[in-house]
């Protein structure tokens, strides 16, 4: 039984712990998107807010892509995309990304175990975390995107060119790759504190 009193919002119940796209992303953009690959521009990842690697936690190899005029176009897709979404599921306050997307590399052995995007200091404007899948399943083994909601682990699309989003705060992981090697995209839509 509800027990509303009119606080002038309308309740809207189409939260979802996260969702995911397919399509938006043509193969040729993807394999484009993967040829950015840069060794000597590659950074042994850190979980924000720390600034050394903590191999507990997390092991992959990170670059980013940099938010110049010729990389505008996969900016503004995945902007597109994040405000639609919030538009139909979130309604946040968001202003944009203040951080570079993020090209992640996870070889054999390297993993990131359950965390939130979403935390103290610089990484509290994040509001929407969005990851692309730029791996064929077949490419790897193990390495799945999985989200806690309640006791469940599941398990997210592992499809090429699949767009996986969800709130900042939703406790998720990407499991150890025991073979081959995945690549995603990693971005964090901020904006101003939740009220
Ligand atoms: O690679 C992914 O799909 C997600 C990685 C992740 O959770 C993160 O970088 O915060
Ligand atoms: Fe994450």
């Amino acid at each position: 039984m509800a027990i509303n009193y009119s606080f002038g919002l309308p309740l809207k119940h189409n939260f979802a712990e996260y969702i995911y796209y397919q399509g938006l992303f043509l193969p040729h953009e993807i394999d484009r998107i993967l040829s950015f690959w840069d060794d000597s521009k590659t950074i042994e990842a850190t979980v924000s807010g720390k600034g050394k690697p903590d191999e507990e936690l997390r092991k992959s190899s990170v670059m980013f892509i940099d938010h110049i005029p010729e990389n505008e176009w996969i900016y503004k897709k995945l902007a597109d995309l994040a405000m639609h979404c919030n538009n139909e599921r979130y309604w946040f306050d968001l202003l944009g990304f203040h951080q570079e997307l993020q090209l992640t590399r996870y070889s054999e052995g390297d993993f990131f175990d359950w965390h939130l995007d979403f935390g103290a200091g610089e990484i509290s404007a994040r509001k929407l975390s969005m990851t692309i899948q730029l791996s064929d399943p077949d490419e790897y083994e193990g390495g799945d995107l999985q989200f806690m909601i309640n006791q469940k682990v599941v398990s997210a699309p592992r499809e090429k060119g699949t767009i996986i989003i969800f709130p900042s705060f939703i406790i998720h992981r990407v499991t150890p790759i025991t073979k081959g090697t995945r690549q995603s995209i990693v971005g964090w839509v901020s904006g101003p504190p939740y009220r």
